[in-house]
């Protein structure tokens, strides 16, 4: 089976498209996120255009704001802070990577907590790693619930995560073991991938090297959920793995794109009208 992100995501979207009508007709000002990015990398622009779409298409506020790759870090850490004080601000999202002589630490760590909605703040990674109420990371969070949507109980699975990044890999073996599956995290120094690979009953990839997952890495009727965002040798978008190659010997594989990409967006929209929510008691 593949596994339909878009569509999934479009039906999350319109129940929070109604969600957000119930927040029109109580509340005297609307959800707002603001998304800063720096510098022009082709691939962020699409995804901050996408971010954009997704606000508009459920009715909450967004402003992109743009600079160029000579923006200071001093005058960053200034605007978050201006945001961090407006009433109006609900969500901020900087986009990530940053330039070489802007402090990712820093950045994040100025981010308001409550307005956090990419989960990277130390305050709501804690939270996470506790199994606390926090805003959860995109990415993960939306694996999560296409599990959920298709049905599939994590309770006492093999997952199997390959990337240990603190915005995909390591959020998403927390999350999954909080649903009480048997988690291993591998990287760039595990030995014997493969074999690795193949006692998974959820192999989640998040490495960004096309196609290198092939059949060979996966176990007959497993779910693969494909993170890697890349372009093949015909600068076509393609996953982590080998889609063509594997298809037919899974249970269920998100495509890439229109499968976790799509989930993500819509992860953000929620949290956004979840921070809003923190805000304004509700
Ligand atoms: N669909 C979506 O919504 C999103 C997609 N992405 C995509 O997911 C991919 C991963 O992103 P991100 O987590 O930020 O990536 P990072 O580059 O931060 O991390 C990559 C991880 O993969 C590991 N790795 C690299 N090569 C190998 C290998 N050959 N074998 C095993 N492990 C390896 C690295 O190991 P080590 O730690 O040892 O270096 C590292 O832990 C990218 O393609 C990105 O574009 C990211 C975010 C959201
Ligand atoms: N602060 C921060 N938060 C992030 O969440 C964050 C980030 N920085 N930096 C980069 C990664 C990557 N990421 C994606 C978002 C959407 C798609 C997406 O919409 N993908 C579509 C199509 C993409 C396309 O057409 O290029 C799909 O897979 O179907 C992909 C990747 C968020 N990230």
């Amino acid at each position: 089976m593949i596994i339909n992100g878009k569509e999934i995501a479009l039906k999350i979207k319109d129940q929070l498209k109604n969600d957000v009508e119930t927040i029109r007709e109580n509340y005297s000002r609307m959800p707002k996120l603001v998304v800063i990015l720096i510098g022009d990398n082709p691939a962020s622009l699409t995804y901050v255009r996408n971010k954009e779409r997704g606000c508009d298409y459920i009715g909450i506020e967004s402003e992109i704001i743009k600079h160029d790759s000579s923006f200071s870090e001093r005058q960053l850490l200034e605007e978050i802070e201006i945001l961090n004080n407006d009433e109006t601000v609900d969500g901020i999202l900087v986009q990530l990577p940053l330039p070489k002589h802007i402090s990712e630490e820093k950045v994040l760590n100025a981010i308001a907590f409550d307005k956090d909605v990419d989960g990277f703040h130390p305050h709501n990674v804690a939270n996470l790693f506790l199994g606390q109420n926090s805003l959860v990371p995109c990415t993960p969070k939306g694996m999560l619930v296409l599990l959920e949507k298709i049905n599939y109980d994590l309770d006492g699975k093999e997952v199997v995560v390959v990337g240990r990044s603190n915005i995909v890999g390591k959020p998403v073996a927390l999350l999954c073991l909080q649903k009480n599956a048997t988690v291993t995290i591998a990287h760039s120094k595990t030995k014997d991938l493969k074999k690795i690979c193949s006692r998974a009953d959820v192999l989640i990839t998040a490495i960004g090297k096309p196609k290198f997952f092939n059949h060979e890495y996966i176990k007959d009727d497993a779910i693969v959920l494909d993170v890697g965002i890349n372009r093949d040798e015909n600068n076509k978008l393609c996953g982590d793995v080998d889609f063509e190659d594997v298809k037919d010997k899974v249970k269920a594989i998100t495509p890439v794109p229109g499968g976790i990409g799509p989930m993500t967006i819509t992860m953000l929209m929620q949290n956004t009208i979840e921070a809003f929510y923190k805000r304004n008691g509700g």
